[in-house]
């Protein structure tokens, strides 16, 4: 597959044919020594192939594995076994190739606040061996893309959070990588903010067809990727486009507000598939049908025939948080440990 890039300007030198997935990954790996002669198994044995040029949302609890399995694909730590290639790279084989064709983003900003956005770029141009000509276009380049050229010779401390944030995903394109890792590269940034780091990936990916994998809290964010993974304790639980992980979910859920809910629950039970669970809590009645639009009539006429009076009644398709709950028993609003 030839590179997708658009970005044919002077500076880019030729590059070798893309392999078809950006990452792929068999059996991989990783445990560290936990405390009083313990192991902990961060990653447990991950089958995962992203191709070339995709968006792919990599979504788990805290704790889950997601820091770990971007270390390892960007040979940052070794895997305990497996096999990992990044770009066509083995890791453990050519660790120094793979860095090379990853771009990295952290968690926790890298950037020094008393530089300038363009002296932070430099340095790293630096670290790459970029020379010095390629350099000055590249930065050039990053900076556009980041919407931060009036902003090049401000120091970062002066920039809002997601000024600093764009101008450490421009750093992270600067060696014009192949593979972009993100590691929540919103949280803590306001919805404006978020909304202008997510602008910056989509040009990238339109405009360069670079290959995106990020992880997120923020399920909106993972909606528009083309792919999600889910990982939770070390294992990937489930992965594929976010509409077909939500039609594997399959049922609708509908949820029931009545003038008496207790009595309601019953009548409900007594008309609802037996297999089916039906809950009474705070928010009303709910359960879980295949339909669900459907059932809403049925439901109603069941309830006033038996006296009760329907407030509201909704339908809604499985979401995303639905998956996350399905696969990982917990919800992603809560699983994000409220960052
Ligand atoms: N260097 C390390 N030494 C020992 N244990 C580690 C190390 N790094 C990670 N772990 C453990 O490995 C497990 C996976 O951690 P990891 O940071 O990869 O999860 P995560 O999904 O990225 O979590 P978060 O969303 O909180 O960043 C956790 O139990 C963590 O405590």
């Amino acid at each position: 597959m030839q590179s997708s890039t658009g970005d044919t300007g002077p500076t880019r030198t030729p590059r070798a044919p893309e392999p078809v997935h950006a990452v792929s990954t068999r059996g991989l790996v990783k445990s560290y020594p936990g405390p009083r002669g313990t192991t902990t198994h961060a990653v447990r044995g991950l089958d995962l192939d992203v191709p070339q040029g995709e968006t792919f949302a990599f979504l788990g609890p805290n704790g889950a594995g997601k820091s770990t399995t971007i270390a390892l694909l960007c040979a940052l730590a070794r895997p305990t076994s497996g096999h990992a290639t990044v770009a066509g790279a083995d890791v453990l084989a050519r660790p120094h190739l793979v860095r090379r064709h990853v771009g990295m983003l952290f968690q926790h900003s890298t950037l020094d606040a008393d530089l300038t956005a363009e002296q932070n770029l430099r340095i790293h141009a630096r670290l790459y061996g970029l020379p010095r000509r390629q350099a000055r276009l590249r930065t050039t380049e990053v900076l556009e893309t980041a919407g931060l050229t009036d902003r090049r010779r401000s120091p970062v401390r002066t920039l809002s959070g997601g000024m600093r944030r764009r101008l450490e995903i421009a750093r992270a394109l600067l060696h014009s990588p192949r593979v972009l890792f993100l590691d929540e590269p919103t949280t803590g940034l306001d919805p404006h903010a978020r909304a202008e780091v997510w602008e910056q990936l989509r040009a990238l990916r339109d405009r360069h067809g670079s290959t995106l994998f990020v992880t997120t809290h923020y399920l909106e964010e993972a909606e528009n990727c083309d792919r999600i993974g889910i990982i939770d304790r070390g294992r990937l639980v489930a992965q594929g486009t976010p509409l077909a992980l939500k039609a594997a979910i399959g049922d609708d859920r509908v949820v029931l507000r009545t003038s008496d809910d207790s009595t309601a629950h019953g009548v409900v039970c007594g008309i609802a598939p037996q297999d089916i669970a039906v809950t009474a809590d705070a928010g009303g009645i709910s359960l879980r049908v295949p339909d669900g639009s459907a059932w809403i009539p049925r439901l109603c006429t069941a309830l006033e025939r038996a006296g009760i009076a329907v407030h509201t009644a909704s339908a809604s398709r499985p979401t995303l948080d639905d998956v996350f709950f399905h696969h990982t028993g917990r919800s992603l609003h809560t699983a994000g440990g409220g960052r």
